[in-house]
């Protein structure tokens, strides 16, 4: 199977402004003498405001999907813009900045700086971000997803809800137009969970977006719309 012609063109300019402009998404992994498509043919718009969920079964390709939305990978067809902006085919240097700057990643493997208090994990997440954010900001951050008395403990001495909170702050602090959440609520309660929707959608900028890998029927009940994803494709 060959690769489709890399798409370079820059994203529409409609006027609709999305959020996140996925366009025409391969992806084929070589695994022995065999090669697996893992993404065919997968678009993806977000619009201001939206919170979408993705699922589908394991190996549906929802995580390679997340990598290249968030240019930690690049696919072998199509593009990914993000405010507008390339993220795909960029040196990894501009993709990391953009990262920063745009994208709020939420991974298992994203994690707190242990030698880092909660509040210094937000500001240096923040520290990244296109428009600086002021101390009371992030504070006022921590308050919401009701951590302020925690904002001076380690991460390691938090609970697992306080866990997850605190990793949605860090992801969401600054503000960046997309967020990028790969089952955000696993590890939690189902009370935890809803608490963790609703300041998704609380927290997240009014020019933003959010698009959540999830497996529960809860995530995607309170989601706008729900993508699924059977064999690397949209079905
Ligand atoms: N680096 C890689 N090398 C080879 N094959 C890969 C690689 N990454 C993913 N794949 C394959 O691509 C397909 C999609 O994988 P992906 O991890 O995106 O699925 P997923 O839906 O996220 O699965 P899960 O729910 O189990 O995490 C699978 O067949 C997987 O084996």
């Amino acid at each position: 199977m060959s690769a489709p012609a890399v798409d370079t063109e820059p994203a529409p300019t409609d006027g609709s402004a999305s959020v996140l402009e996925a366009r025409g998404l391969h992806r084929f992994f070589r695994r022995g003498g065999e090669e697996v498509a893992a993404l065919r043919d997968v678009s993806v718009r977000l619009g201001a405001g939206e919170v979408v969920a993705v699922m589908g079964p394991s190996g549906s390709g929802k995580s390679t999907l997340l990598n290249l939305l968030a240019g930690l990978d690049d696919p072998d067809g199509g593009s990914v813009h993000v405010a507008g902006v390339p993220v795909s085919h960029e040196p990894a240097n501009v993709q990391a900045r953009l990262r920063g700057e745009l994208i709020g990643v939420l991974t298992q493997a994203s994690g707190l700086v242990e030698h880092l208090s909660v509040f210094d994990n937000l500001r240096l997440a923040a520290s990244f971000r296109a428009h600086a954010s002021t101390a009371p900001e992030l504070h006022g951050l921590l308050e919401k997803v009701g951590l302020a008395h925690r904002a001076g403990a380690r991460p390691s001495t938090l609970s697992g809800g306080e866990t997850a909170r605190a990793n949605l702050a860090v992801a969401l602090s600054g503000g960046p137009r997309l967020l990028l959440a790969d089952e955000p609520t696993a590890e939690v309660s189902t009370s935890e969970e809803a608490l963790l929707l609703h300041l998704i959608r609380d927290l997240l900028p009014a020019d933003g977006a959010a698009l959540l890998v999830s497996h529960s029927p809860r995530v995607a009940a309170a989601t706008d719309r729900v993508l699924h994803l059977v064999d690397g494709r949209i079905a």
